[in-house]
Protein backbone atom coordinates (compact mmCIF):
# COMPACT_ATOMS: atom_id res chain seq x y z
CA UNK A 1 0.00 0.00 0.00
CA UNK A 2 2.91 2.34 1.21
CA UNK A 3 6.60 2.12 -0.91
CA UNK A 4 9.24 4.70 -0.08
CA UNK A 5 12.01 4.85 -2.02
CA UNK A 6 15.19 6.32 -1.18
CA UNK A 7 13.91 9.38 0.20
CA UNK A 8 16.34 11.84 0.98
CA UNK A 9 15.13 15.18 2.37
CA UNK A 10 17.09 18.16 4.35
CA UNK A 11 15.44 20.80 6.02
CA UNK A 12 18.37 22.63 6.02
CA UNK A 13 21.33 22.48 3.89
CA UNK A 14 24.07 20.20 4.54
CA UNK A 15 21.72 19.19 7.33
CA UNK A 16 19.88 15.69 5.88
CA UNK A 17 17.30 14.18 7.72
CA UNK A 18 16.69 11.07 5.76
CA UNK A 19 19.39 10.39 3.50
CA UNK A 20 17.61 7.02 1.43
CA UNK A 21 15.43 5.87 3.14
CA UNK A 22 13.39 2.91 1.88
CA UNK A 23 10.45 1.74 3.75
CA UNK A 24 7.27 -0.68 3.03
CA UNK A 25 3.84 -0.81 4.59
CA UNK A 26 0.84 -3.72 3.53
CA UNK A 27 -2.81 -2.94 4.11
CA UNK A 28 -4.19 -4.71 6.76
CA UNK A 29 -1.69 -3.72 9.31
CA UNK A 30 -0.90 -1.58 12.08
CA UNK A 31 2.72 -0.47 12.36
CA UNK A 32 4.09 1.49 15.43
CA UNK A 33 6.83 4.20 14.29
CA UNK A 34 9.82 4.48 17.21
CA UNK A 35 12.57 7.21 17.27
CA UNK A 36 14.35 9.01 19.27
CA UNK A 37 13.37 12.74 18.82
CA UNK A 38 14.48 14.66 16.26
CA UNK A 39 14.87 11.53 14.48
CA UNK A 40 11.82 12.42 12.05
CA UNK A 41 9.02 10.54 12.76
CA UNK A 42 6.38 13.68 12.21
CA UNK A 43 8.40 14.78 8.91
CA UNK A 44 7.80 11.32 7.48
CA UNK A 45 4.42 10.64 8.10
CA UNK A 46 4.21 14.60 6.90
CA UNK A 47 5.94 13.00 3.32
CA UNK A 48 3.60 10.35 3.36
CA UNK A 49 0.57 12.43 3.40
CA UNK A 50 2.01 15.05 0.93
CA UNK A 51 2.23 18.03 2.85
CA UNK A 52 5.84 17.75 2.25
CA UNK A 53 8.03 16.33 -1.00
CA UNK A 54 11.13 14.38 -1.49
CA UNK A 55 14.43 16.25 -2.34
CA UNK A 56 15.28 12.62 -4.11
CA UNK A 57 13.29 9.91 -4.01
CA UNK A 58 9.60 8.98 -3.56
CA UNK A 59 6.46 7.79 -1.37
CA UNK A 60 3.70 6.02 -3.18
CA UNK A 61 0.52 5.39 -1.84
CA UNK A 62 -2.07 3.12 -3.54
CA UNK A 63 0.19 3.08 -6.46
CA UNK A 64 -0.06 6.84 -7.06
CA UNK A 65 3.11 9.46 -6.02
CA UNK A 66 1.74 11.17 -3.19
CA UNK A 67 3.92 14.15 -4.46
CA UNK A 68 1.17 14.78 -7.40
CA UNK A 69 -1.63 14.89 -4.63
CA UNK A 70 -4.23 13.23 -6.47
CA UNK A 71 -7.97 13.69 -4.86
CA UNK A 72 -8.31 9.90 -5.05
CA UNK A 73 -4.88 9.81 -3.29
CA UNK A 74 -5.58 12.34 -0.97
CA UNK A 75 -9.64 10.83 -0.29
CA UNK A 76 -7.62 7.95 0.78
CA UNK A 77 -4.86 9.29 3.22
CA UNK A 78 -6.13 11.01 6.59
CA UNK A 79 -3.29 12.73 8.83
CA UNK A 80 -3.50 13.06 12.74
CA UNK A 81 -1.30 15.53 13.50
CA UNK A 82 -0.13 16.53 17.01
CA UNK A 83 -0.11 19.92 16.96
CA UNK A 84 -3.63 20.98 15.15
CA UNK A 85 -6.08 23.66 15.14
CA UNK A 86 -9.93 23.21 14.50
CA UNK A 87 -12.20 26.10 13.55
CA UNK A 88 -15.16 27.55 15.76
CA UNK A 89 -18.25 25.08 14.93
CA UNK A 90 -19.42 22.05 16.52
CA UNK A 91 -18.18 18.68 15.81
CA UNK A 92 -21.69 17.87 14.04
CA UNK A 93 -20.80 20.76 11.25
CA UNK A 94 -17.18 19.86 11.15
CA UNK A 95 -18.41 16.37 10.39
CA UNK A 96 -20.82 17.82 7.51
CA UNK A 97 -18.11 19.62 6.27
CA UNK A 98 -15.20 17.68 6.01
CA UNK A 99 -16.39 13.85 5.13
CA UNK A 100 -17.66 14.69 1.33
CA UNK A 101 -13.88 14.67 1.33
CA UNK A 102 -13.58 11.54 2.06
CA UNK A 103 -16.17 8.85 -0.01
CA UNK A 104 -16.94 5.83 2.81
CA UNK A 105 -17.13 8.14 5.33
CA UNK A 106 -19.19 6.55 8.00
CA UNK A 107 -20.93 9.06 10.24
CA UNK A 108 -23.07 6.15 12.36
CA UNK A 109 -19.06 4.67 12.96
CA UNK A 110 -18.10 8.35 14.35
CA UNK A 111 -20.95 9.13 16.51
CA UNK A 112 -20.55 5.74 18.06
CA UNK A 113 -16.82 6.63 18.76
CA UNK A 114 -17.63 10.25 20.36
CA UNK A 115 -20.12 8.31 22.82
CA UNK A 116 -17.91 5.87 23.63
CA UNK A 117 -15.03 8.74 24.48
CA UNK A 118 -17.81 11.09 25.78
CA UNK A 119 -17.14 13.87 23.80
CA UNK A 120 -20.02 16.53 23.57
CA UNK A 121 -21.33 16.87 19.84
CA UNK A 122 -22.71 20.44 20.19
CA UNK A 123 -20.41 22.09 21.72
CA UNK A 124 -17.82 24.46 19.47
CA UNK A 125 -14.49 22.36 19.04
CA UNK A 126 -12.51 25.75 20.11
CA UNK A 127 -14.50 24.85 23.48
CA UNK A 128 -13.52 21.34 24.12
CA UNK A 129 -10.40 20.93 25.89
CA UNK A 130 -6.98 19.93 24.01
CA UNK A 131 -7.86 15.81 24.78
CA UNK A 132 -11.37 16.07 23.63
CA UNK A 133 -10.33 17.85 20.62
CA UNK A 134 -7.47 14.39 19.94
CA UNK A 135 -10.48 12.01 20.71
CA UNK A 136 -12.47 14.14 18.21
CA UNK A 137 -9.94 13.81 15.76
CA UNK A 138 -9.51 10.04 16.57
CA UNK A 139 -12.84 9.04 16.23
CA UNK A 140 -13.16 11.17 12.40
CA UNK A 141 -9.62 9.55 11.73
CA UNK A 142 -11.24 6.23 11.95
CA UNK A 143 -14.44 6.80 10.20
CA UNK A 144 -12.98 8.62 7.70
CA UNK A 145 -12.28 4.60 6.69
CA UNK A 146 -9.52 6.10 4.16
CA UNK A 147 -7.29 3.34 3.22
CA UNK A 148 -3.71 4.73 5.06
CA UNK A 149 -3.74 6.82 8.71
CA UNK A 150 -0.94 8.06 9.99
CA UNK A 151 -1.27 9.20 13.70
CA UNK A 152 1.26 11.23 15.55
CA UNK A 153 1.22 10.79 18.77
CA UNK A 154 -2.57 10.25 18.90
CA UNK A 155 -2.32 9.37 22.94
CA UNK A 156 -0.82 12.28 24.37
CA UNK A 157 -3.04 14.45 26.39
CA UNK A 158 -5.61 11.26 26.83
CA UNK A 159 -6.63 10.58 30.10
CA UNK A 160 -5.95 7.00 31.62
CA UNK A 161 -9.26 5.90 30.86
CA UNK A 162 -9.17 7.49 27.38
CA UNK A 163 -6.42 5.75 26.57
CA UNK A 164 -7.57 2.17 27.44
CA UNK A 165 -10.82 3.47 25.32
CA UNK A 166 -8.84 4.31 22.58
CA UNK A 167 -6.80 0.37 22.28
CA UNK A 168 -9.88 -0.84 22.90
CA UNK A 169 -11.54 1.21 20.21
CA UNK A 170 -8.40 0.58 17.54
CA UNK A 171 -8.90 -2.89 18.28
CA UNK A 172 -12.38 -3.49 17.52
CA UNK A 173 -12.21 -1.25 14.04
CA UNK A 174 -11.80 -3.28 10.91
CA UNK A 175 -8.39 -2.92 9.90
CA UNK A 176 -8.68 -5.57 7.33
CA UNK A 177 -8.28 -3.15 4.18
CA UNK A 178 -6.45 -0.53 5.86
CA UNK A 179 -3.12 0.38 7.01
CA UNK A 180 -2.16 2.55 10.30
CA UNK A 181 1.28 4.23 10.67
CA UNK A 182 1.31 5.52 14.47
CA UNK A 183 4.58 7.62 15.68
CA UNK A 184 4.41 7.71 19.40
CA UNK A 185 6.81 7.96 22.57
CA UNK A 186 3.76 6.21 24.55
CA UNK A 187 4.88 2.58 23.59
CA UNK A 188 2.99 1.53 26.84
CA UNK A 189 -0.25 2.65 25.09
CA UNK A 190 0.67 0.73 21.90
CA UNK A 191 1.45 -2.57 22.69
CA UNK A 192 -1.44 -4.17 22.59
CA UNK A 193 -2.70 -2.81 19.07
CA UNK A 194 0.30 -2.55 16.49
CA UNK A 195 1.59 -5.49 14.75
CA UNK A 196 4.18 -4.38 13.46
CA UNK A 197 7.11 -2.22 14.88
CA UNK A 198 9.30 0.62 13.16
CA UNK A 199 12.30 1.90 13.98
CA UNK A 200 13.76 5.12 12.52
CA UNK A 201 17.30 6.26 13.39
CA UNK A 202 19.96 8.32 11.82
CA UNK A 203 17.88 9.07 8.55
CA UNK A 204 17.12 5.30 7.48
CA UNK A 205 14.49 2.85 9.27
CA UNK A 206 16.92 0.35 11.47
CA UNK A 207 14.26 -2.21 12.15
CA UNK A 208 10.82 -3.15 10.80
CA UNK A 209 9.65 -6.68 11.45
CA UNK A 210 6.10 -7.82 12.72
CA UNK A 211 5.22 -8.32 16.43
CA UNK A 212 4.80 -12.15 15.51
CA UNK A 213 8.86 -12.46 14.66
CA UNK A 214 9.70 -10.53 17.58
CA UNK A 215 7.80 -12.91 19.52
CA UNK A 216 9.15 -16.03 18.12
CA UNK A 217 12.78 -14.91 17.94
CA UNK A 218 13.53 -12.70 21.14
CA UNK A 219 12.60 -13.12 24.78
CA UNK A 220 12.06 -10.48 27.51
CA UNK A 221 13.29 -11.86 30.84
CA UNK A 222 14.02 -10.21 33.68
CA UNK A 223 17.50 -12.13 35.18
CA UNK A 224 19.04 -12.50 38.45
CA UNK A 225 22.82 -11.13 38.55
CA UNK A 226 24.08 -14.75 38.90
CA UNK A 227 22.29 -15.96 35.80
CA UNK A 228 24.61 -17.56 33.04
CA UNK A 229 22.37 -16.36 29.56
CA UNK A 230 23.96 -14.35 27.90
CA UNK A 231 21.90 -11.05 26.30
CA UNK A 232 21.87 -9.43 23.15
CA UNK A 233 21.06 -6.25 25.34
CA UNK A 234 20.35 -5.59 29.04
CA UNK A 235 19.52 -3.23 31.15
CA UNK A 236 19.94 -2.83 34.85
CA UNK A 237 16.72 -3.16 36.65
CA UNK A 238 15.91 -3.86 40.73
CA UNK A 239 17.47 -7.07 42.14
CA UNK A 240 18.80 -8.22 38.58
CA UNK A 241 18.79 -7.42 34.61
CA UNK A 242 15.85 -6.70 31.90
CA UNK A 243 17.22 -8.53 29.15
CA UNK A 244 16.58 -9.29 25.49
CA UNK A 245 17.91 -12.88 24.69
CA UNK A 246 17.34 -14.74 21.50
CA UNK A 247 14.90 -17.53 21.76
CA UNK A 248 15.52 -21.18 21.26
CA UNK A 249 13.12 -24.20 21.91
CA UNK A 250 13.60 -24.39 25.68
CA UNK A 251 12.63 -20.52 25.53
CA UNK A 252 9.35 -19.61 27.68
CA UNK A 253 6.99 -17.75 26.04
CA UNK A 254 7.44 -13.76 27.12
CA UNK A 255 5.76 -10.55 26.61
CA UNK A 256 7.19 -7.78 24.17
CA UNK A 257 9.14 -5.25 26.42
CA UNK A 258 8.89 -2.41 23.82
CA UNK A 259 10.64 -0.04 25.71
CA UNK A 260 13.66 -2.51 26.23
CA UNK A 261 13.36 -3.31 22.59
CA UNK A 262 13.65 0.51 21.78
CA UNK A 263 16.62 0.57 23.15
CA UNK A 264 18.40 -2.68 22.51
CA UNK A 265 17.54 -1.23 18.36
CA UNK A 266 18.93 1.50 19.39
CA UNK A 267 22.36 0.92 21.20
CA UNK A 268 22.80 -2.65 19.32
CA UNK A 269 21.47 -2.31 15.82
CA UNK A 270 23.06 -5.13 13.98
CA UNK A 271 23.18 -7.58 16.68
CA UNK A 272 19.60 -7.64 16.86
CA UNK A 273 19.01 -7.24 13.49
CA UNK A 274 20.75 -10.30 12.93
CA UNK A 275 18.48 -12.18 15.09
CA UNK A 276 15.80 -11.83 12.42
CA UNK A 277 18.71 -13.68 9.85
CA UNK A 278 17.59 -17.23 9.33
N1 LIG B 1 9.81 23.19 9.75
C1 LIG B 1 11.04 22.84 10.08
N2 LIG B 1 12.11 23.62 9.75
C2 LIG B 1 13.36 23.25 10.07
N3 LIG B 1 13.67 22.12 10.75
C3 LIG B 1 12.66 21.32 11.12
C4 LIG B 1 11.30 21.64 10.81
N4 LIG B 1 10.50 20.64 11.30
C5 LIG B 1 11.34 19.75 11.88
N5 LIG B 1 12.62 20.17 11.77
C6 LIG B 1 13.80 19.43 12.26
O1 LIG B 1 13.78 18.13 11.67
C7 LIG B 1 14.16 17.14 12.63
C8 LIG B 1 13.07 16.08 12.72
O2 LIG B 1 11.91 16.65 13.29
P1 LIG B 1 10.61 15.80 13.52
O3 LIG B 1 9.62 16.67 14.18
O4 LIG B 1 10.23 15.14 12.26
O5 LIG B 1 11.15 14.66 14.53
P2 LIG B 1 10.36 13.66 15.46
O6 LIG B 1 11.02 12.33 15.32
O7 LIG B 1 8.91 13.71 15.15
O8 LIG B 1 10.67 14.27 16.88
P3 LIG B 1 9.87 14.20 18.27
O9 LIG B 1 9.97 12.78 18.75
O10 LIG B 1 10.66 15.11 19.14
O11 LIG B 1 8.47 14.65 18.03
C9 LIG B 1 14.44 17.89 13.93
O12 LIG B 1 15.82 18.07 14.04
C10 LIG B 1 13.73 19.21 13.76
O13 LIG B 1 14.41 20.24 14.42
Amino acid sequence: MVTVEKLTFAFQKNEPLFTGLDMRLEAGNTYGLFGLNGAGKTTLLNQLSGMLFPHKGSCTVLGENVKKRLPKTMSEIYILPEQFDLPKIDAEIYAELHAPFYPRFDHTYLSEILNEFQVDRQKNLTELSYGQRKKFLIAFALSTNSKLVLMDEPTNGLDIPSKSQFRKIMAASDQSNRCFLISTHQVRDLDSIIDHVIVLNNGKIIFQQSVMDISTTLSFEKLSDDSDKIALYSEDVFGGKAAIISKNKSSKETQIDLELLFNGIIQKQELINNQFKS
